[in-house]
């Protein structure tokens, strides 16, 4: 039950790129801009093919699924998406069924609910504000109940409340036994709230570990090249810049 990239490498993007996720875990993806981020967790959900290497699913090529095989799987939640049709979130999120070949209400509603959008379901997308758009695209991914969810930034957008609702699902859905991995760049939301955390520098992982090693001051010195020191207790953890 493992997704994993084997050696990826994409031309000026990723080199020789190797980490293996299981269930149950959120792991958090972090890395300063143009980093990779972005690209790994597009490899990771089969819809970029790298030059190099091999991204798969319990063992299989994800390039041998075909795509709606594939989706029933792997939910992917790209930054900055954008509507093609401009319907109301109950009807963008039902999208999130295609996979299964259904608009199976029940994962439609818990979506709804998961992300606080009940009062806004009949609301055009166009009509929506970032924050609010932003939690009906995820919406739409837990609703194809997939094993594994892969969010880029998905908390960028959101206030505080709904960041730390959103994580709260996040942990559940992990603690159900789906496998989450999430691009953030909020070093105390990955040090506080992840369960492993994956630092990419320049297209390499340069730290795979529990954060409070993958995230260590040394590490945000190398990467980021930004002295800092984290104070708190664990769990409730805040970086201080000096
Ligand atoms: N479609 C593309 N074609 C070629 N190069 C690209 C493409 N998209 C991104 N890149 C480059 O690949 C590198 C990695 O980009 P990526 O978007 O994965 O970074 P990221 O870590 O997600 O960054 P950010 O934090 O800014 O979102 C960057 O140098 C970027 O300029």
């Amino acid at each position: 039950m493992t997704l994993s990239a084997d050696a990826i490498s994409l031309a000026n993007r990723l080199d020789a790129v190797s980490a293996s996720f299981g269930p149950g875990q959120i792991t958090a993806i972090c890395g300063p801009n143009g980093a990779g981020k972005s690209t790994l967790l597009s490899i990771l959900s089969g819809l970029l093919q790298p030059d190099c290497g091999l991204a798969t699913l319990h063992g299989k090529a994800l390039s041998e699924f075909s795509s709606g095989a594939r989706a029933q799987h792997i939910g992917y939640l790209p930054q900055n998406g954008e509507a093609a049709w401009d319907v109301a979130v109950r009807n963008l999120v039902a999208l999130g069924r295609m996979p299964h070949g259904d608009s199976a209400a029940g994962p439609v509603e818990a979506a709804l609910k998961a992300l606080d959008l009940e009062v806004l379901a009949a609301r055009p997308i166009s009509e929506l504000s970032g924050g609010e758009k932003a939690r009906a695209f995820l919406a739409r991914v837990l609703a194809g109940e997939p094993e594994w969810i892969l969010a880029d930034e998905p908390l960028a957008a959101l206030d505080l409340a709904h960041q730390l609702a959103l994580i709260g699902h996040l942990k559940r859905e992990a603690q159900s036994g789906k496998g989450v991995i999430i691009v953030l760049h909020d070093l105390a939301l990955a040090m506080n709230h992840a369960d492993r955390v994956v630092v990419l520098d320049q297209g390499q992982a340069v730290a795979d570990d529990v954060p409070e090693k993958a995230l260590a001051g040394e590490v945000i010195q190398r990467v980021w090249g930004v002295t800092a020191e984290w104070i708190g207790s664990e769990g409730h953890r805040a970086l201080v810049t000096r």
